[in-house]
Protein backbone atom coordinates (compact mmCIF):
# COMPACT_ATOMS: atom_id res chain seq x y z
CA UNK A 1 0.00 0.00 0.00
CA UNK A 2 1.38 3.72 -0.96
CA UNK A 3 -0.01 6.24 1.55
CA UNK A 4 -1.03 8.93 -0.95
CA UNK A 5 -2.21 11.23 1.94
CA UNK A 6 -1.89 12.15 5.43
CA UNK A 7 -3.58 14.05 7.31
CA UNK A 8 -2.64 15.47 11.17
CA UNK A 9 -5.09 17.37 13.50
CA UNK A 10 -5.94 20.07 10.50
CA UNK A 11 -7.73 22.93 12.14
CA UNK A 12 -9.14 26.21 10.37
CA UNK A 13 -10.94 29.14 11.84
CA UNK A 14 -12.95 32.05 9.78
CA UNK A 15 -12.74 34.35 12.28
CA UNK A 16 -14.38 33.47 15.36
CA UNK A 17 -15.93 30.34 14.04
CA UNK A 18 -13.79 26.97 13.61
CA UNK A 19 -14.88 25.37 10.29
CA UNK A 20 -12.51 22.54 11.21
CA UNK A 21 -10.81 21.01 14.06
CA UNK A 22 -8.82 17.84 14.91
CA UNK A 23 -9.15 16.56 11.44
CA UNK A 24 -6.87 13.19 10.83
CA UNK A 25 -7.48 12.12 7.36
CA UNK A 26 -4.95 9.29 5.25
CA UNK A 27 -5.69 7.85 1.70
CA UNK A 28 -3.80 4.90 -0.16
CA UNK A 29 -3.51 4.84 -3.62
CA UNK A 30 -6.46 2.50 -5.31
CA UNK A 31 -9.36 4.34 -2.81
CA UNK A 32 -11.82 6.48 -3.28
CA UNK A 33 -12.72 8.17 0.03
CA UNK A 34 -15.61 10.25 0.72
CA UNK A 35 -16.34 12.82 2.71
CA UNK A 36 -19.41 12.79 3.96
CA UNK A 37 -21.70 16.05 6.03
CA UNK A 38 -24.24 18.02 5.87
CA UNK A 39 -24.27 21.76 4.08
CA UNK A 40 -21.95 23.89 6.14
CA UNK A 41 -20.21 21.11 8.42
CA UNK A 42 -16.56 21.73 6.82
CA UNK A 43 -16.21 19.42 3.57
CA UNK A 44 -15.05 22.39 0.81
CA UNK A 45 -12.95 23.99 3.74
CA UNK A 46 -11.23 20.61 4.22
CA UNK A 47 -10.70 19.92 0.33
CA UNK A 48 -9.79 23.54 -0.02
CA UNK A 49 -6.74 22.82 2.91
CA UNK A 50 -6.02 19.74 1.06
CA UNK A 51 -5.77 21.33 -2.24
CA UNK A 52 -3.44 23.84 -1.10
CA UNK A 53 -6.00 27.06 -1.62
CA UNK A 54 -6.28 27.39 1.72
CA UNK A 55 -3.94 27.35 4.45
CA UNK A 56 -4.53 26.01 7.81
CA UNK A 57 -4.37 27.35 11.51
CA UNK A 58 -3.15 24.29 12.77
CA UNK A 59 -1.97 20.29 11.52
CA UNK A 60 0.03 19.10 8.62
CA UNK A 61 -1.10 18.04 5.39
CA UNK A 62 1.16 15.33 3.55
CA UNK A 63 1.24 14.47 -0.48
CA UNK A 64 3.31 11.49 -0.99
CA UNK A 65 5.16 12.49 2.06
CA UNK A 66 5.79 16.15 0.87
CA UNK A 67 4.56 18.57 3.55
CA UNK A 68 2.04 20.82 1.41
CA UNK A 69 2.89 23.81 3.26
CA UNK A 70 7.10 23.91 3.37
CA UNK A 71 6.70 22.44 -0.06
CA UNK A 72 3.50 23.66 -1.70
CA UNK A 73 4.88 23.70 -5.10
CA UNK A 74 6.10 20.10 -5.16
CA UNK A 75 3.73 18.89 -3.77
CA UNK A 76 0.77 20.32 -5.75
CA UNK A 77 2.29 18.70 -8.01
CA UNK A 78 0.99 15.07 -7.04
CA UNK A 79 -2.77 16.51 -7.04
CA UNK A 80 -5.75 17.49 -9.12
CA UNK A 81 -8.41 19.94 -7.96
CA UNK A 82 -11.74 19.55 -9.01
CA UNK A 83 -13.46 22.85 -6.92
CA UNK A 84 -17.74 22.68 -6.33
CA UNK A 85 -17.44 25.14 -9.76
CA UNK A 86 -15.28 24.05 -12.14
CA UNK A 87 -13.24 26.79 -13.46
CA UNK A 88 -14.50 26.82 -16.74
CA UNK A 89 -14.17 29.86 -19.38
CA UNK A 90 -17.27 29.48 -21.51
CA UNK A 91 -15.83 31.58 -24.63
CA UNK A 92 -13.02 29.12 -25.19
CA UNK A 93 -13.33 25.25 -26.80
CA UNK A 94 -12.79 22.51 -25.24
CA UNK A 95 -9.54 22.43 -26.13
CA UNK A 96 -8.21 25.82 -26.11
CA UNK A 97 -9.18 25.54 -22.69
CA UNK A 98 -7.73 22.30 -22.14
CA UNK A 99 -4.19 23.73 -23.43
CA UNK A 100 -4.53 26.78 -21.02
CA UNK A 101 -4.93 24.59 -18.41
CA UNK A 102 -2.01 21.86 -19.77
CA UNK A 103 0.34 25.34 -19.72
CA UNK A 104 -0.97 26.28 -15.87
CA UNK A 105 0.31 22.78 -14.89
CA UNK A 106 3.37 23.34 -16.72
CA UNK A 107 3.41 20.39 -19.16
CA UNK A 108 6.29 20.70 -21.30
CA UNK A 109 5.01 21.88 -24.71
CA UNK A 110 5.46 18.85 -26.63
CA UNK A 111 3.80 16.78 -24.62
CA UNK A 112 0.19 18.81 -24.07
CA UNK A 113 -1.35 17.19 -27.64
CA UNK A 114 -0.43 13.80 -25.77
CA UNK A 115 -2.15 14.64 -22.34
CA UNK A 116 -5.09 16.53 -24.00
CA UNK A 117 -6.04 13.22 -26.00
CA UNK A 118 -5.81 11.09 -23.19
CA UNK A 119 -7.54 13.30 -20.52
CA UNK A 120 -10.54 13.46 -23.33
CA UNK A 121 -10.36 9.88 -23.85
CA UNK A 122 -10.93 9.16 -19.68
CA UNK A 123 -13.82 11.25 -19.64
CA UNK A 124 -15.13 10.74 -22.81
CA UNK A 125 -14.52 13.43 -24.46
CA UNK A 126 -13.02 12.57 -27.62
CA UNK A 127 -15.65 14.10 -30.39
CA UNK A 128 -15.99 17.12 -27.87
CA UNK A 129 -12.62 19.31 -28.49
CA UNK A 130 -14.17 21.86 -30.99
CA UNK A 131 -17.24 22.27 -28.68
CA UNK A 132 -17.59 25.63 -27.18
CA UNK A 133 -17.42 25.61 -23.49
CA UNK A 134 -20.89 27.57 -23.08
CA UNK A 135 -22.83 24.98 -25.21
CA UNK A 136 -21.70 22.40 -22.98
CA UNK A 137 -24.29 20.21 -20.93
CA UNK A 138 -23.54 20.29 -17.02
CA UNK A 139 -22.51 16.60 -16.99
CA UNK A 140 -20.19 17.03 -20.02
CA UNK A 141 -18.48 20.55 -18.05
CA UNK A 142 -18.01 18.24 -14.86
CA UNK A 143 -16.09 15.84 -17.36
CA UNK A 144 -13.98 18.26 -18.48
CA UNK A 145 -13.81 20.31 -14.85
CA UNK A 146 -12.42 16.40 -14.13
CA UNK A 147 -10.43 16.45 -17.68
CA UNK A 148 -8.34 19.58 -16.22
CA UNK A 149 -7.74 18.19 -12.99
CA UNK A 150 -6.08 14.64 -14.53
CA UNK A 151 -4.22 16.35 -17.03
CA UNK A 152 -0.79 15.76 -15.41
CA UNK A 153 -1.63 12.63 -14.08
CA UNK A 154 -1.64 13.23 -10.62
CA UNK A 155 -1.66 10.82 -7.60
CA UNK A 156 -4.45 12.13 -5.85
CA UNK A 157 -7.11 13.69 -7.10
CA UNK A 158 -10.02 16.00 -5.57
CA UNK A 159 -13.35 16.14 -6.26
CA UNK A 160 -15.77 18.42 -4.33
CA UNK A 161 -18.98 17.84 -4.94
CA UNK A 162 -18.83 16.01 -8.15
CA UNK A 163 -21.99 14.64 -9.30
CA UNK A 164 -24.13 17.79 -7.85
CA UNK A 165 -26.71 19.07 -9.94
CA UNK A 166 -26.58 16.07 -12.13
CA UNK A 167 -29.67 14.07 -13.61
CA UNK A 168 -29.13 10.27 -12.56
CA UNK A 169 -27.70 8.88 -16.18
CA UNK A 170 -25.12 11.42 -15.93
CA UNK A 171 -24.51 10.49 -12.74
CA UNK A 172 -24.10 7.04 -13.31
CA UNK A 173 -21.73 7.85 -16.32
CA UNK A 174 -19.44 10.05 -13.49
CA UNK A 175 -19.59 7.31 -10.89
CA UNK A 176 -17.73 4.90 -13.48
CA UNK A 177 -15.27 7.42 -14.65
CA UNK A 178 -14.45 8.14 -10.85
CA UNK A 179 -14.14 4.24 -9.92
CA UNK A 180 -12.30 3.94 -13.22
CA UNK A 181 -9.82 7.02 -12.94
CA UNK A 182 -9.45 5.47 -9.23
CA UNK A 183 -7.18 2.38 -10.90
CA UNK A 184 -4.21 4.81 -10.55
CA UNK A 185 -4.62 7.11 -8.17
CA UNK A 186 -6.15 8.37 -4.85
CA UNK A 187 -9.20 10.25 -5.15
CA UNK A 188 -11.02 12.56 -2.27
CA UNK A 189 -14.68 13.83 -3.14
CA UNK A 190 -17.09 15.05 -0.96
CA UNK A 191 -20.95 14.69 -1.08
CA UNK A 192 -23.72 15.37 1.24
CA UNK A 193 -25.65 12.30 -0.05
CA UNK A 194 -25.19 9.21 1.31
CA UNK A 195 -26.28 6.54 -1.10
CA UNK A 196 -23.99 8.81 -3.79
CA UNK A 197 -21.22 7.74 -0.78
CA UNK A 198 -22.13 4.48 -1.13
CA UNK A 199 -21.81 4.17 -4.77
CA UNK A 200 -18.51 5.19 -5.69
CA UNK A 201 -16.44 5.38 -2.41
CA UNK A 202 -14.45 2.46 -0.82
CA UNK A 203 -14.39 4.63 2.89
CA UNK A 204 -16.12 7.07 4.20
CA UNK A 205 -15.65 9.90 6.50
CA UNK A 206 -18.41 11.70 7.99
CA UNK A 207 -18.05 15.35 9.00
CA UNK A 208 -20.09 17.29 11.25
CA UNK A 209 -19.81 20.79 12.58
CA UNK A 210 -15.66 20.69 11.45
CA UNK A 211 -15.15 17.48 12.82
CA UNK A 212 -14.84 13.32 11.74
CA UNK A 213 -17.26 11.96 13.60
CA UNK A 214 -16.82 8.76 11.62
CA UNK A 215 -14.03 7.02 8.99
CA UNK A 216 -14.36 3.40 8.04
CA UNK A 217 -14.26 1.30 5.06
CA UNK A 218 -17.71 0.26 3.38
CA UNK A 219 -18.51 -3.30 2.98
CA UNK A 220 -17.83 -4.54 -0.78
CA UNK A 221 -22.08 -5.42 -1.19
CA UNK A 222 -24.05 -2.94 -0.03
CA UNK A 223 -25.48 -3.83 3.06
CA UNK A 224 -29.21 -6.02 2.57
CA UNK A 225 -31.26 -3.64 3.25
CA UNK A 226 -34.14 -5.31 6.31
CA UNK A 227 -36.89 -4.21 8.94
CA UNK A 228 -36.67 -4.29 12.57
CA UNK A 229 -40.08 -5.47 14.14
CA UNK A 230 -41.59 -5.84 17.51
CA UNK A 231 -44.73 -7.84 18.00
CA UNK A 232 -46.85 -8.39 20.89
CA UNK A 233 -46.35 -11.82 22.80
CA UNK A 234 -46.36 -14.25 22.19
CA UNK A 235 -44.62 -14.80 19.21
CA UNK A 236 -42.01 -17.21 17.18
CA UNK A 237 -39.48 -16.62 14.53
CA UNK A 238 -41.01 -19.39 12.20
CA UNK A 239 -44.24 -17.19 12.09
CA UNK A 240 -42.35 -14.04 10.97
CA UNK A 241 -40.30 -16.34 8.84
CA UNK A 242 -43.51 -18.02 7.26
CA UNK A 243 -45.33 -15.00 6.61
CA UNK A 244 -45.76 -14.09 2.62
CA UNK A 245 -42.82 -11.75 1.04
CA UNK A 246 -40.66 -12.50 3.88
CA UNK A 247 -37.21 -14.11 2.26
CA UNK A 248 -35.55 -14.55 6.05
CA UNK A 249 -35.87 -13.64 9.99
CA UNK A 250 -34.05 -13.49 12.96
CA UNK A 251 -34.99 -13.56 16.30
CA UNK A 252 -33.11 -10.69 18.63
CA UNK A 253 -35.33 -11.32 21.57
CA UNK A 254 -38.12 -9.92 23.88
CA UNK A 255 -40.80 -10.47 20.46
CA UNK A 256 -38.05 -8.03 18.30
CA UNK A 257 -37.16 -9.35 15.13
CA UNK A 258 -34.50 -8.66 12.11
CA UNK A 259 -36.53 -8.94 8.70
CA UNK A 260 -35.18 -9.60 5.23
CA UNK A 261 -38.21 -8.89 2.43
CA UNK A 262 -38.19 -10.54 -1.01
CA UNK A 263 -37.24 -8.39 -3.49
CA UNK A 264 -40.41 -6.50 -4.66
CA UNK A 265 -42.10 -6.56 -1.22
CA UNK A 266 -42.60 -3.67 0.66
CA UNK A 267 -43.03 -2.60 4.56
CA UNK A 268 -46.61 -1.63 3.96
CA UNK A 269 -46.61 -5.54 2.41
CA UNK A 270 -44.75 -6.46 5.82
CA UNK A 271 -47.53 -5.02 7.60
CA UNK A 272 -50.38 -6.10 6.37
CA UNK A 273 -49.40 -9.76 6.20
CA UNK A 274 -48.69 -9.23 9.95
CA UNK A 275 -51.90 -8.16 10.84
CA UNK A 276 -53.19 -10.52 8.44
CA UNK A 277 -51.80 -13.28 10.00
CA UNK A 278 -53.35 -12.33 13.43
CA UNK A 279 -50.54 -11.00 15.01
CA UNK A 280 -49.95 -7.58 16.45
CA UNK A 281 -47.48 -5.11 15.42
CA UNK A 282 -45.74 -2.59 17.89
CA UNK A 283 -42.87 -1.47 15.97
CA UNK A 284 -41.63 -1.28 12.70
CA UNK A 285 -38.63 0.41 11.28
CA UNK A 286 -35.80 0.54 8.95
CA UNK A 287 -32.84 -1.70 9.67
CA UNK A 288 -29.77 0.14 9.33
CA UNK A 289 -25.93 -0.33 9.37
CA UNK A 290 -23.36 1.54 11.57
CA UNK A 291 -22.71 3.98 8.93
CA UNK A 292 -26.41 4.54 8.23
CA UNK A 293 -26.84 5.04 12.05
CA UNK A 294 -24.34 7.60 12.30
CA UNK A 295 -25.70 9.00 9.55
CA UNK A 296 -29.19 9.71 10.26
CA UNK A 297 -28.82 10.44 13.87
CA UNK A 298 -26.32 13.37 12.97
CA UNK A 299 -27.54 14.24 9.67
CA UNK A 300 -30.51 12.95 9.49
CA UNK A 301 -32.56 14.71 12.73
CA UNK A 302 -30.42 18.17 11.31
CA UNK A 303 -32.44 18.05 8.23
CA UNK A 304 -35.25 17.16 9.68
CA UNK A 305 -34.59 20.45 11.97
N1 LIG B 1 -14.34 32.08 3.29
C1 LIG B 1 -15.13 31.92 4.36
N2 LIG B 1 -15.35 32.92 5.23
C2 LIG B 1 -16.13 32.75 6.33
N3 LIG B 1 -16.72 31.59 6.66
C3 LIG B 1 -16.54 30.55 5.83
C4 LIG B 1 -15.74 30.65 4.64
N4 LIG B 1 -15.74 29.45 4.01
C5 LIG B 1 -16.51 28.63 4.77
N5 LIG B 1 -16.98 29.29 5.86
C6 LIG B 1 -17.83 28.71 6.92
O1 LIG B 1 -17.22 27.51 7.38
C7 LIG B 1 -18.19 26.49 7.58
C8 LIG B 1 -17.87 25.29 6.70
O2 LIG B 1 -18.11 25.66 5.34
P1 LIG B 1 -17.82 24.66 4.13
O3 LIG B 1 -18.10 25.40 2.87
O4 LIG B 1 -16.48 24.05 4.30
O5 LIG B 1 -18.93 23.55 4.38
P2 LIG B 1 -19.43 22.39 3.41
O6 LIG B 1 -19.53 21.17 4.22
O7 LIG B 1 -18.58 22.34 2.18
O8 LIG B 1 -20.88 22.92 3.03
P3 LIG B 1 -21.67 22.85 1.61
O9 LIG B 1 -22.11 21.43 1.45
O10 LIG B 1 -22.80 23.79 1.85
O11 LIG B 1 -20.73 23.32 0.53
C9 LIG B 1 -19.54 27.13 7.27
O12 LIG B 1 -20.10 27.56 8.49
C10 LIG B 1 -19.19 28.30 6.37
O13 LIG B 1 -20.13 29.34 6.53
Amino acid sequence: METLVRVTDLSRRFGSHLALSGVNLCLERGEVLGLLGPNGAGKTTCLRLLGGMLAPDGGRIEIQGIDLARRPLEAKRHLGYLPERPPLYPELRVDEYLTFCARLHRLPRRRIGEAIEEAKHRCGLEDAGRRLIAKLSKGFRQRLGIAQAILHKPALLILDEPTEGLDPFQMRELRGLIRELAHDCGIILSSHLLPEVQAVCDRVAILYQGQIRFDDYLPAEQPVYGWRIRLGPPSSVAQVADLPGVAGALALGDDRYRVMLADDATSADLARVILLAGLELRELIPDRSDLERVFFDLIGVEEAA
